[in-house]
């Protein structure tokens, strides 16, 4: 029987103190999450919070990453976060499928200067990471669309991470509705695809409680041992 958790909730007074105390200050980062909010409140929500963003820009910096992908551009926040990362000759390929979504996150890369360092490829994601160079590989992947199509973007990326290379994964909590006992589509696919990644011997994988839920997998040394055995979940 697991402990019980340790994890702290998050009330918004403790979000503040985490936000004040833990995450570097980006002008440009505050700057498009509030003009995200302005431009288009029914969607802001889908934006990655300021310190997942902050987590972002650190674990590129920590794999080194030069060859980044990210599933899900929407207004640019998580792009501008994982291209601040990049060394000056780093790349970041940032897949969308709204022209209005990419327009926007154009602007805001171009404002904030690292729109030479991004290539958003308009169109779905799973056609866009099919049609990608054969000799495409990546250190780094950010996955943030539309979630049925996990599973489908893991199975596509994970033959194109270098040995080591770091998949990193949103809403695998989904606020909460992992759990239900009669998940709707989008919770019934992050389950879906929760198990699907745990069972993948390609990887090592930790799920974080970090914001909405974020699993970091690491992708193994071709006939390195695959993890011990885990108590499959339902
Ligand atoms: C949760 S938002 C991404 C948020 C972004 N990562 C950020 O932090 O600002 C998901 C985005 O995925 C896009 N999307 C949905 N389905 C897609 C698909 N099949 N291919 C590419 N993008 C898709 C949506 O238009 C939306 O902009």
């Amino acid at each position: 029987m697991p402990a019980a958790p340790k994890s702290v909730v998050l009330t918004p007074g403790l979000h503040d103190y985490l936000v004040s105390h833990g995450v570097p200050a980006d002008p440009w980062a505050a700057r498009i999450a509030e003009r995200t909010r302005q431009l288009a409140p029914d969607w802001a929500h889908m934006q990655a919070p300021i310190e997942e963003g902050a987590l972002l820009t650190f674990l590129v910096r920590l794999t080194r990453a030069r060859h980044v992908i990210e599933v899900g551009t929407f207004t640019g926040y998580s792009g501008l976060c994982l291209a601040r990362g990049l060394p000056d000759e780093g790349q970041l390929i940032s897949c969308e499928i709204s022209s209005e979504w990419a327009q926007v996150a154009r602007g805001f890369w171009e404002e904030a200067g690292v729109a030479d360092r991004i290539e958003l490829w308009l169109g779905p994601a799973l056609e866009t990471l099919t049609n990608l160079a054969d000799d495409s590989t990546f250190d780094l992947a950010f996955i943030d669309a539309d979630k049925p199509g996990y599973i489908d973007y893991w199975e596509a990326l994970i033959p194109r991470m270098r040995p080591g290379g770091l998949i990193v994964v949103d809403n695998v909590l989904f606020s909460g509705q992992v759990i239900d006992p009669y998940p709707s589509e989008k919770p019934a696919a992050i389950r879906a695809f929760n198990t699907h990644a745990m069972q993948d011997s390609r990887v090592d994988l930790v799920m974080l409680s970090v914001a909405d839920g974020l699993t970091l997998a690491r992708k193994r040394s071709p006939g390195t041992a695959g993890p011990a055995d885990h108590p499959i979940a339902s």
